[in-house]
């Protein structure tokens, strides 16, 4: 209680103001001084994307957005991992109803947080693979701490990633490189992401990344919200349409896929190597 208090006082002296005061699985701060928010993923040990978790993170984008913010940096609190991706828990032997409503909520976040107003930029702060990934991907500008892997690995699990995965990689990578790298679940380097594209910036820390990220979202501060915004929208509107006029269809196919025994097979000796790699 204390040390919140110290926190808090602290953060209050610096202009950081905390937002999203009910949630636990992330925070979401904004400075006043600049009016750009920042959304932490801190779901431990891994930021694994559950239902819970999507939820926080699609109400924050929410109120981000209610809040007027200038900007939106996604981060993690975790120094090691941005995000292990979905939460494979939810995919292995799962309840029908929780499983239909966790894809729901998947397709919902990426949906805002492919068309947010305000720029966005992630700072990968650690691994970053297939999920991960994809939040990252959907945002405007990648800035990525070195001596980590990004990439969409699903073949490697023996699940296929959605084409709304493939394009927000197409979309930033071009489809040669996004086949090459989908078919073989090729998880990216820091340097090797970079060379692509699929990052743009590289830094030695958190702290740099976060003074880069507020640098390329000052750009925009005298470019009109509404022009710019409006520009993004057109931008990215094809790709998110294809799925907003599918929801139903798309849910539909993860279930299939997902529910079909080698793909439980796969998705169980995946869940064992990583606790037997946890254990050693
Ligand atoms: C229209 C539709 C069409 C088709 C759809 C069909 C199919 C569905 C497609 C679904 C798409 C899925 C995309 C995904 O995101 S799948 C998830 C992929 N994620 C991974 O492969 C990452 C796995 N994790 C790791 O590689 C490492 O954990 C990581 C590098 C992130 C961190 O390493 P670290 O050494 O720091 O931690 P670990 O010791 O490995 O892990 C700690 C504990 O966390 C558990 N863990 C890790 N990742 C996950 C995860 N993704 N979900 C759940 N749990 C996870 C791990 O088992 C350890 O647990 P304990 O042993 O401590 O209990």
């Amino acid at each position: 209680m204390a040390l919140l208090c110290f926190q808090s006082l602290r953060m209050l002296r610096s202009g950081i103001r905390c937002m999203s005061q009910n949630a636990q699985l992330v925070s979401l701060t904004v400075n006043d001084k600049t009016g750009v928010a920042t959304l932490s993923l801190q779901r431990p040990p891994v930021n694994s994307l559950n239902l819970e978790l999507l939820t926080e993170i699609s109400s924050a984008l929410t109120e981000a957005t209610d809040n007027n913010s200038r900007g939106l940096i996604l981060t993690s609190t975790n120094d090691g991992v941005f995000s292990a991706g979905l939460d494979i828990l939810e995919m292995y032997k799962p309840n029908l109803d929780r499983v239909k409503e966790f894809w729901t909520k998947l397709q919902e976040t990426w949906i805002k947080l492919y068309q947010t107003a305000y720029p966005t930029v992630a700072v990968i702060n650690g691994h970053s693979p297939a999920g991960g990934c994809l939040l990252a991907l959907s945002c405007e500008h990648r800035i990525m701490v070195k001596n980590f892997t990004i990439g969409l690995n699903e073949t490697r699990l023996g699940i296929v990633a959605p084409p709304w995965f493939i394009a927000s990689m197409v979309n930033v990578i071009g489809q040669r490189q996004s086949e090459r790298a989908l078919t073989l679940g090729h998880m990216f380097t820091t340097e090797e992401a970079k060379n692509v594209g699929l990052i743009d910036e590289i830094v030695q820390n958190k702290a740099e990344g976060t003074t880069q990220a507020e640098a390329f979202i000052q750009k925009f501060a005298k470019i009109p919200f509404q022009a710019r915004s409006l520009t993004k929208t057109w931008l990215r509107n094809k790709t998110v349409e294809s799925l907003v006029k599918n929801r139903e269809d798309d849910l539909n196919m993860f279930l299939q896929v997902v529910t079909q025994p080698n793909a439980q097979e796969s998705l169980g000796h995946y869940i064992q190597s990583l606790k037997n790699k946890a254990t050693k």
